[in-house]
């Protein structure tokens, strides 16, 4: 009997197999249920492998025997997976892409972190093609024909994309909800918030604030100021108001003083890199440093959004809207997601308006013929004494709407898309010419469509006359490149179909108000000295476009 019970249960090379058809065993688990959970992970990853360490252990001993099994089992798990993404099996096998981001979507989570993303995306746009696989399971896409099949009504729903940038799943914001259902019924306030008639009653904060920023730059006239910079205190000062009747004060200190904006920033370059692997992020998450950090935001947030509820509604904020003040619903939403919405607003809101400011006023500095062309018709609908900070020309001012697309379209503030993925269940979706199998995540590459010949004359060029020329208020110049190519479709800044931007029409009515009121009131040229191209090469594309500094001198007009 004693005898027996040390018999090996099967030969070396029958175990070694053995363990290495668990391996692939694990692997199929993983492709097909994707298990996050530590324990199932551990199980797969530890338990499996330490049992079947037995089959080992009576032909070389526990010392020898366990680590052998291990790197066993755990080199068939790599090599399968390897063979498996790299193999023709693979259901994305014929779209080209760069060979390690087949293999790992740490690859391009790498270039994410990096900042570069938006220049990356359009060098292997350029380099393989309309489509490319720039993950396991993932590709990005520069044709824009696909805009309306991937992200129109009858597109596709969100990925898990927004799981993983999430800091706190209990207070998930309406752009992470991927049920279709569920965030259209989530979009309801918002989408009251930012009607036409709505947003006429956030003019006076916009006004308020412009004339704050106006001032602040003129007094600081002759010296240097970081144009991007303060912008973003104007943006965040506006969005404060906007959102919750009232937060920061960085105009007035003329410096971040609460600390919010790192804290912000801090998370947005980190929600960038979880997004593109939500798995780390589930683990990522439970880290001391990083709860701790966290708590810091989550605790801003949750104190601001009560001393809101204790104050009621001045004014008819987007808080009012958000927690059901406004009584359109029949019950009001718990706390947790009108945190999760205040804060979405504050950061979906400043940073993107900002950014674009900031580099249409760098490509206006660059392009003195075009600052001059605007400061005309602000001139002429705005003369000297006349109000600008009084909407009502706006709606006429073309030149000053062509020079926002131009921003826009040159800098869209999401570079690289948010992404989608086909309905589970459906086996994948047939768009333009290619077909996306379920579960592949999928982006429509902005910046790459907005900056394609195919779809904008001289796409390099910062050129809003093309605008007026499009929707026929002007003629072709002389000179320029004809026919004229222009595929409105193919303008997208705000994204498309029913999970675009929610706050287009404030962040319009924001931009337009405030170049048009910094064009009456100021002269702005580059700092002396400054290198224009060092702002650009410091740009960042952590899932919203972050500029560097941009060194002006101002000088009041009147
Ligand atoms: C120039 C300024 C802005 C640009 C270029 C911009 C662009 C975008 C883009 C590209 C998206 C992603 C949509 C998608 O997933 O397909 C988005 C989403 C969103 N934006 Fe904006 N945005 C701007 C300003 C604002 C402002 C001022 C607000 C106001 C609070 C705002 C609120 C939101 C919200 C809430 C979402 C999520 C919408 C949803 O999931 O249903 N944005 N924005």
């Amino acid at each position: 009997m004693g005898t027996n019970a040390q018999l090996p249960l099967l030969f070396p090379r029958d175990a070694f197999l053995a363990i290495a058809l668990s391996a692939v065993g694990a692997h199929l688990v993983f492709k097909k249920w994707e298990p996050k959970q530590l324990r199932i992970v551990s199980l797969l990853l530890l338990f499996v492998p330490a049992c079947l360490s037995a089959l080992l252990v009576p032909h070389y001993g526990a010392l020898r025997g366990i680590p052998l099994c291990f790197a066993t089992y755990w080199s068939a798990l790599s090599l399968s997976i390897l063979f498996y993404r790299l193999g023709p099996l693979h259901p994305l096998s014929r779209y080209p892409g760069p060979l390690p981001a087949k293999v790992t979507k740490l690859w391009h989570a790498w270039q994410v972190h990096a900042g570069k993303q938006h220049l990356y995306l359009q060098r292997l746009h350029d380099k393989y093609g309309d489509i490319v696989r720039i993950g396991p399971n993932e590709v990005s896409i520069r044709d824009a024909s696909c805009i309306m099949p991937i992200l129109g009504s009858q597109g596709m729903p969100k990925s898990d994309m927004f799981l993983g940038r999430n800091m706190w799943p209990e207070t998930a914001p309406l752009i992470g909800y991927r049920d279709p259902a569920e965030h259209m019924k989530r979009r309801k306030p918002w989408s009251r918030a930012f009607s036409s008639a709505a947003v006429r009653e956030f003019e006076p904060i916009i006004q308020q604030r412009v004339h704050q920023l106006v001032e602040a730059l003129g007094a600081r006239q002759g010296q240097v100021v970081d144009f991007a910079e303060w912008i973003s205190f104007f943006t965040y000062d506006f969005m404060g108001d906007m959102v919750f009747g009232g937060w920061t004060e960085m105009m007035r200190d003329g410096a971040d003083q609460g600390g919010l904006w790192d804290l912000l920033r801090r998370g947005l370059v980190i929600g960038a890199f979880w997004g593109e692997v939500p798995w780390v992020s589930y683990y990522a998450k439970k880290l001391p440093w990083i709860a701790t950090e966290n708590k810091a935001m989550r605790v801003m947030a949750f104190s601001r959004t009560e001393q809101r509820y204790a104050s009621g509604s001045a004014s008819k904020d987007l808080f009012y809207y958000l927690s059901n003040e406004d009584g359109a619903e029949k019950t009001s939403p718990p706390r947790n997601i009108v945190i999760g919405d205040g804060l979405l607003a504050l950061v979906a809101g400043s940073d993107t308006t900002a950014t674009v400011v900031a580099n249409t006023m760098y490509e206006l500095l660059r392009h003195p013929n075009i600052f001059k062309r605007l400061q005309a018709e602000v001139d002429k609908f705005y003369p000297p004494g006349e109000d600008s900070l009084d909407a009502k020309h706006i709606k006429d001012m073309h030149y000053l709407e062509a020079v926002i697309n131009e921003g826009l379209r040159m800098y869209p503030a999401v570079p690289s898309g948010s992404h989608r993925a086909p309905e589970v269940g459906k086996g994948g979706k047939a768009v333009g010419p290619y077909f996306i199998p379920e579960g592949t995540q999928t982006r429509v590459h902005f910046w790459s469509i907005h900056r394609d010949a195919r779809n904008f004359s001289c796409p390099e060029t910062f050129w809003p006359e093309r605008w007026l020329v499009a929707e026929g208020v002007e003629a072709l110049p002389a000179g320029a490149p004809a026919p004229l190519v222009h595929n409105a479709n193919a303008f997208t800044p705000f994204s498309f179909g029913p999970y675009n931007c929610v706050g287009k029409n404030i962040a319009l009515a924001e931009m337009k108000q405030l170049l048009c009121h910094l064009v009456q009131k100021l002269e702005i040229r580059f700092a002396d000295g400054v290198d224009p191209e060092t702002y650009t090469r410091a740009a960042e594309d952590h899932f919203v476009y972050v500029v560097g500094k941009l060194p002006v001198v101002v000088r009041r007009r009147d």
